[in-house]
């Protein structure tokens, strides 16, 4: 079908570089609650596509904490994984980079949600390789927390195969109550454990 090419809409002032943290942005220190240097973070979600270990098909990455406001992250890439022939998907790298990002959250102690995801997909990722990310928070600004992060091949020094740039907004506890299916709601806040409830909402509904 012939017709007038749509034009791409046009970026508010707010929105033209969004995940490069402004100037007065700052780098707060780690929540005294935050997971000690050197420590596993561990599944914030039993179900999460990117950490729970419950999940079927997920990623079932592992986080350790880093110095300061860094984490790394760990996953190998499956069968079930696969883009094109013995490759990983290319959304599901990406996935991988917005549950490490994500997870820096926790070093801060603040539940924020993915507001948006920048990539670089720079080369390949075959499949039954680990992935290692490494990310770090950028700066914070109000609600507003930046991040990086850079994902190897092989090793932390291996071959360099995506990069990405974040955004993610600090929201309050009714952002997950408000908006997720009622029984998964229920399911966490019925947990006993307090530390699995808390780090639940940290994510998606
Ligand atoms: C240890 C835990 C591990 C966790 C791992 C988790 C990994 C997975 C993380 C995710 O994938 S989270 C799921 C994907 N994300 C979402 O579902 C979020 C959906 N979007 C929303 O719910 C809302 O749009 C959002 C909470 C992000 C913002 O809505 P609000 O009403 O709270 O805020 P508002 O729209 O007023 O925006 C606040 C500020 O952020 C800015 N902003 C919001 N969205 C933006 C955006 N997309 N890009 C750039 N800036 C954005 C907005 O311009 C504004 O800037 P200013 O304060 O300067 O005015």
């Amino acid at each position: 079908m012939n017709g007038p090419i749509a034009s791409p809409p046009t970026p508010s002032a707010g929105f033209l570089t969004p995940t490069t943290p402004p100037a007065d942005a700052v780098l707060p220190p780690r929540a005294p609650e935050a997971p000690a240097p050197g420590s596993p973070l561990g599944s914030h979600y039993d179900q999460c596509f990117g950490c729970g270990p419950q999940h079927p098909q997920g990623l079932r990455m592992t986080t350790t904490a880093g110095e300061g406001l860094e984490v790394f992250a760990e996953f190998t890439v499956q069968d079930c994984h696969q883009g094109g022939p013995g490759l990983a998907h290319g959304g599901l790298l990406t996935t991988a980079m917005d549950e490490t990002l994500g997870s820096l959250n926790w070093l801060l102690h603040a539940p924020a949600v993915t507001g948006r995801l920048e990539t670089d997909f720079v080369c390949p990722v075959p499949v039954d390789s680990v992935l290692h990310i490494h990310a770090w928070i950028t700066g914070v600004h109000g609600r507003k927390i930046y991040s990086a992060a850079e994902g190897r091949i092989g090793g932390p020094d291996g071959p360099l195969a995506i990069r990405a740039q974040a955004l993610f907004i600090q929201v309050k506890l009714e952002h997950f109550t408000t908006h997720g299916r009622p029984e998964d709601i229920k399911k966490v806040l019925d947990d006993s454990d307090l530390m699995k409830r808390a780090r639940a909402f940290e994510v998606n509904p």
